[in-house]
């Protein structure tokens, strides 16, 4: 099966990460998530987060590091999770795709009713928590 690269933001500020829960409209209604989307063909993945993260956002990032990718595949499909902490540079969050945000922080990271594909991310920011803010700490 094709695999599908997917960019996604950790969007760390003020010691929190911003999580969108997925609306009824979108593939796995109701999952929480890293915003991000597909990367397209011939596309940077970094250029592709600053594309989606101003689409589904409204804000500008920069992006700091790419994390660790994993693959996960769903009944239907398998996509590639490319994840980036990155930082946020300008602009009010506005959501134009997802029907809620929430700012986590370590403690209420686990409990989210996360997609499944972003299980392996949620546990790499977890356990590298507190090297995260620093380095997205401006
Ligand atoms: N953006 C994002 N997508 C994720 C995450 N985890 C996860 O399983 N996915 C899945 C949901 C979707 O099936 C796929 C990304 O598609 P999307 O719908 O967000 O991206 P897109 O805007 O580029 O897609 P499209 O509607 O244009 O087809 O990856 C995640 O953390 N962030």
């Amino acid at each position: 099966m094709k695999i599908i690269p997917v960019t996604c933001a950790l969007i760390i500020h003020q010691g929190k990460v911003l999580a969108a829960q997925r609306s009824e409209t979108m593939d796995l209604p109701g999952k929480w998530e890293f915003p991000g989307g597909k990367v397209e063909a011939g596309e940077n993945p970094e250029t592709c987060l600053i594309r989606e993260i101003r689409e589904e956002l409204g804000i500008e990032i920069e992006v700091v590091e790419q994390l660790p990718v994993s693959d996960y595949s769903y009944p239907t499909k398998t996509i590639r999770l490319i994840p980036f902490s990155v930082f946020w540079k300008s602009g009010e969050i506005h959501l134009l795709e997802h029907s809620r945000f929430a700012w986590l922080d370590k403690n209420n990271l686990i409990s989210m009713d996360w997609a499944a594909a972003d299980l392996p991310t949620v546990r790499y920011l977890h356990d590298n928590w507190v090297t995260l803010v620093i380095q997205t700490n401006r």
